[in-house]
């Protein structure tokens, strides 16, 4: 008979504390620290993402109770994976130094899992995925992830089914275009704002995830400056200058507004 599931075989412990392979000779004591810290984000990159893809669906059916519970959920991680940045800040410039040589190129810019949070929350670039050398499995994802609608679509259903007049163009875009700022749908948010408590609900919900991934973003290229300044980083981009130029929102048309109501 095989043995009755614990802790360890649910879990598989075992596996995942095999998983923590240090480059560094000694090995450095702070290389562990940068892996585990990797590894938690990426682990919560695929959670983001599960929750993210629930939540379109929750759009789709105009189950907006939900939604808000989902988002809420959202929010909390995003919050979890902000606060972690913490934890890393207390790697200084030397302790870096003493393993960064051993990163070789390896870098945020191949994380295909930020990648795809990008694309599903409407930022779609396919010049991103020509720069991935990553395994054919995460490739295949972030490929299909590309072609797929994003919240912002099932966003705009939403507010369609709701009665909102959304031109047939943004409903039918093409969803591998990034999203972009349309007047007409600014003017039925707007509507939304005035009149609909349900529907501005969501706005807001939209737009605390949106400033979520902004402050995680805003929090990395600090955490950058302070730990190698100006230095480029390892995958070839000028490094915090760079991170600067990303600091955009998601969701045009709700940050827009604001300026309306
Ligand atoms: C000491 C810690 C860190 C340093 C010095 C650092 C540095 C950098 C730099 C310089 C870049 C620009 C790309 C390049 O040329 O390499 C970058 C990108 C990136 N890093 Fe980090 N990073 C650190 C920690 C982290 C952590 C903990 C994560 C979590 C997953 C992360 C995720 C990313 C992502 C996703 C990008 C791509 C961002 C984009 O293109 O918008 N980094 N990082
Ligand atoms: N880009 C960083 C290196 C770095 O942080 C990194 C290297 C390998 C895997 C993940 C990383 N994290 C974020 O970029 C640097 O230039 O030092």
């Amino acid at each position: 008979m095989s043995k009755a599931l614990n802790y360890g075989s649910y879990l598989r412990v075992d596996e995942l504390l095999q998983l923590q392979t240090p480059r560094s000779s000694g090995p450095e004591h702070d290389e562990l620290l940068f892996i585990v810290i990797h590894q938690v984000y990426e682990l919560w990159f695929k959670e983001l993402l599960h929750e993210i893809e629930y939540l379109q669906r929750l759009l789709c059916e105009n189950d907006a109770g939900r939604a808000a519970h989902t988002t809420r959920r959202i929010l909390a991680i995003l919050k979890t994976v902000v606060a972690q940045l913490d934890v890393l800040e207390t790697l200084t410039p030397l302790e870096f130094n003493s393993f960064r040589g051993f990163l070789e190129s390896a870098s945020g810019f191949q994380s295909t899992q930020f990648r795809e949070l990008e694309f599903i929350l409407g930022y779609k670039r396919e010049n991103v995925m020509r720069h991935m050398d990553d395994v054919e499995e995460a490739l295949r994802r972030l490929r299909q992830r590309f072609e797929q609608p994003t919240l912002w679509d099932a966003f705009l259903r939403y507010l369609a089914m709701n009665g909102f007049a959304i031109p047939p163009e943004q409903l039918e875009r093409d969803v591998r275009c990034p999203v972009q700022a349309s007047p007409e749908v600014q003017a039925q948010l707007v509507e939304a704002y005035r009149h609909n408590a349900t529907v501005s609900n969501v706005c807001e919900n939209l737009i605390d995830i949106d400033e979520g991934l902004q402050e995680w973003r805003y929090r990395h290229m600090k955490m950058v400056q302070r730990t190698i300044g100006v230095k480029s980083g390892t995958g070839g981009s000028p490094g915090a200058a760079y991170l600067g130029s990303t600091l955009k929102p998601f969701f045009p048309d709700l940050w827009a507004i604001r300026a309306q109501l």
